[in-house]
């Protein structure tokens, strides 16, 4: 049995003067479901995400949370989600007990003390509760974006461009976190990176300039880029025999040499094949070899320029 639909979107729109930011965008997210919402700069993603939390209203379409409308039920959509901002809000001079408690005030949380112990071991900040938000550091600070957003445990988490801006240690924390708190819940992320989509959602929406181009899973999204586990190449010697032994394995497309020892061995099926190629290699002298990951970027050209679409 398919599971129930907690965030209904219905052909919205949203103008700002002659800039269509939001241009006939419809999707639906289940419970459980992690729905990553990818765009280049300027999609219409957070304008989208903001029309879901009541923080806009869209010019034309329907948005149903849990059932109630973000027009006329505003209220109740507000109770049912919690989201974090591109931009967490300062309060950087609060310490994160005291930030936490002034939003689950502001939220009429019932029993605040019980919500914020519940809140701060979901996202491991125990041994940071005392410290001033502005002293921590920039993976903390999203924990604590993501702590707020939970406080007073949304059905529907909406989370704008939640590991934007950390390095890739704090990165990997804040995806599997992500992760652990998706049961029971929709999440709803943004982000420029395909291989964070591949990593935490379950679910992808491609959208350029206002506009739906893709509605599919991540392994298909990561199929259709074109450079997806492509392996780059640099030996210090030319070497003809290993390209045409290469170039025969069953698994490779083609070995695109851009000078005599710089090659790009590109996989028919775009399945990662770094430990053939090694194998291969043994014995020979490399500069240096690393696998291609897949950008949003370069899966966007190719769509855009229907190259894959
Ligand atoms: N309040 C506003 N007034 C005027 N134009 C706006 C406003 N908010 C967004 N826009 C414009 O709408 C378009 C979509 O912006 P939006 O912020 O939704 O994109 P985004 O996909 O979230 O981009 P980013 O990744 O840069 O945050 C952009 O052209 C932006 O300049």
């Amino acid at each position: 049995m398919e599971s129930e639909i907690l965030v209904d979107v219905k052909n919205i729109k949203k103008s700002f003067g002659a800039i269509k930011a939001v241009d006939d965008i419809s999707f639906q997210v289940r419970r459980g479901d992690i729905f990553g919402f990818l765009g280049p700069n300027g999609a219409g993603k957070s304008t989208a995400m903001k029309i879901i939390t009541c923080f806009l209203e869209q010019d034309a379409g329907s948005v149903h949370v849990a059932g109630h409308d973000t027009l006329t039920e505003s209220l109740a959509v507000r109770q049912k989600i919690g989201y974090l901002p591109e931009s967490a809000p300062a309060y950087g001079e609060m310490t994160v007990t005291g930030f936490l408690q002034f939003v689950a005030e502001a939220r009429n949380v019932a029993d605040s003390a019980a919500a914020i112990a519940r809140v701060v071991e979901m996202t491991g900040l125990e041994r940071v509760v005392h410290q001033t938000v502005e002293t921590l550091s920039k993976g903390f600070k999203r924990r604590v974006g993501l702590a707020q957003a939970l406080i007073h445990d949304p059905e529907v988490l909406i989370l704008d461009e939640p590991t934007d801006g950390l390095d890739p240690n704090q990165k990997a924390l804040v995806q599997d976190l992500i992760n652990r708190i998706a049961r029971n819940k929709a999440i709803i992320l943004s982000t420029h990176i395909l291989d964070e989509v591949e990593r935490v959602c379950n679910r992808a929406l491609i959208i350029s300039r206002g506009q739906m181009l893709v509605d599919s899973t991540p392994r298909e999204l990561m199929g259709r880029a074109g450079n997806h586990n492509v392996i780059r190449l640099v030996l210090r010697e030319p070497d003809k025999a290993l390209a045409d032994k290469i170039s025969a394995q069953n698994w490779c497309e083609r070995l695109v040499r851009q000078t005599e020892t710089e090659w790009e061995i590109v996989p028919k099926d775009r399945a990662n094949h770094l430990n053939q190629v090694m194998a291969m290699l043994e014995g020979r002298e490399i500069e240096s070899i690393a696998v291609l990951e897949g950008r949003l970027e370069e899966l966007f050209r190719e769509i855009t320029e229907g190259v894959c679409a």
